[in-house]
């Protein structure tokens, strides 16, 4: 029988999967797919590894109101596909893995534990990264489960990069820069080696911008600095998360507008970012699409703030050699990608313009600046294969 592993990527609006078979120390796709639009527009889209849509259905909001309820909608789906193979473990992305999980780790029950306690570190994500995993040891005990998380990748920051400016005591608490999207920098990372090594052991920023976004400088592939840092909030604006703010901001709705801290809790994480300043969307393409004003500045405001991280990042580098772009925006926008490089002139990025607008690998023009290169991310192949290799050690 075919042995196989199965990847769960349980987000705040969607949860996607897929099926890998083992292939010696790889593992190559059988199926994948996603359930997003939870509580708004439901629609679950599986295809095969060829790209045959496998299934395509709509729910009512009141049906998939909940990750719960797609979770079992995703069950009922996925199990009769796993007849034939040999299911050796699962592998979860987990948001966030704290200061010592620096990689994938089996989950039992004191590693389960130790995750519940960051649940109010990443409200967005903990929670409904940790229920996949423990409907599934309920049903399954037998089956390992391996957590990855989007901390592990940014442990080899250096401590200047790695604390906040505040009492020493906070830091050895916790309070640190942990950064995330790491499974995505890590993909991105060794893809970028495979096409250049030479450029993948330079200095390279990654720009994952989704409907969560951040930036990554990484020297000789190593993460030496993040946006995002204690939370998934901070650093550049997104689809409905503020990014970086005067906290000085969080003190005046408390204490003067009289909000309570779960009030503004809300605010930063689900009403903020595009949504929050354009009044009309959260999704990137309606922004563009959009005639209004407040779209209109929605769409910069995000491009200044992007480009604005990157020359904050080569800082950090001493340098700038490559600048990658990837996830929904960076991988299908030449126009956001268009607007960040304009403002890049400083540090040489030039753009050529048509291999921009067909979303080339390489779309930098000739010349001395830095490489621009537009590479998709695949954080499940990333948890697939640290499933495998963690579940069969060489
Ligand atoms: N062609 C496109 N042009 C601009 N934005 C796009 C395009 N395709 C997808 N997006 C944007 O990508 C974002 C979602 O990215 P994705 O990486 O799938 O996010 P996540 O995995 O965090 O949910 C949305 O804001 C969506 O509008
Ligand atoms: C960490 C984070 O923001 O993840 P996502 O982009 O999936 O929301
Ligand atoms: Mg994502």
């Amino acid at each position: 029988m075919n042995e196989a592993i199965f990847v769960v990527n349980a987000g705040s609006s969607s949860i996607k999967f897929k099926l890998y078979r083992v292939v010696g120390r790889d593992v190559a796709l059988v199926l994948g797919g996603a359930l997003d639009g939870i509580g708004t527009r439901p629609r679950l889209l599986a295809k095969d590894d060829a790209g045959t849509v496998l299934v395509e259905r709509t729910f009512t909001p009141e049906t998939i109101a909940k990750a719960p309820e797609a979770q079992h909608a995703i069950s009922d789906w996925v199990l009769p596909h796993l007849d034939g193979f040999d299911l050796i473990g699962v592998g979860h992305r987990v948001v966030h893995g704290g200061p010592h999980y620096t990689h994938p780790e089996i989950v039992n029950d004191e590693v389960l534990r130790t995750l519940e306690s960051f649940i109010p570190l990443a409200p967005l994500h903990q929670l409904t990264n940790l229920d996949p995993i423990r409907t599934i040891r309920e049903r399954r005990p037998d089956l390992p489960q391996v957590a990855c998380f989007d901390t592990a990748f940014h442990r080899s920051h250096p401590e200047i990069c790695d604390r906040f400016a505040l009492p020493d005591a906070l830091y050895r608490d916790g309070v640190r820069r942990y950064g995330f999207h790491g499974l995505s920098y890590e993909y991105v990372s060794g893809a970028l080696h495979e096409l250049a090594p030479e450029l993948a052991r330079g200095r390279v920023v990654i720009c994952h911008l989704g409907s969560g976004a951040s930036a990554c400088g990484l020297k000789d592939g190593a993460s030496q600095d993040a946006t995002m840092s204690f939370t998934a909030l901070d650093g550049l604006p997104m689809g409905t998360r503020c990014g970086a703010l005067d906290p000085g901001v969080v003190l005046h709705l408390i204490e003067q507008k009289g909000m309570s801290a779960a009030e503004v809790g809300h605010m930063l994480y689900h009403d903020s970012g595009l949504k929050g300043l354009s009044g009309l969307s959260s999704d990137m393409r309606e922004l563009l699409a959009s005639e209004a004003p407040a779209a209109a500045l929605a769409v910069e405001y995000f491009a200044l703030h992007v480009a604005q991280a990157v020359a904050r990042l080569a800082v950090t580098l001493g340098g700038l050699d490559a600048l990658v772009f990837t996830a929904g925006i960076g991988e299908r926008s030449p126009e956001i990608r268009a607007r960040i490089c304009a403002r890049l002139g400083l540090l040489g990025v030039a753009l050529d313009a048509a291999a921009n607008a067909a979303n080339a690998t390489w779309i930098d023009a000739d010349g001395p600046g830095p490489h621009v290169l537009v590479i998709p991310t695949d954080e499940e192949r990333m948890i697939a294969l640290a499933t495998l290799a963690l579940l069969r050690p060489a």
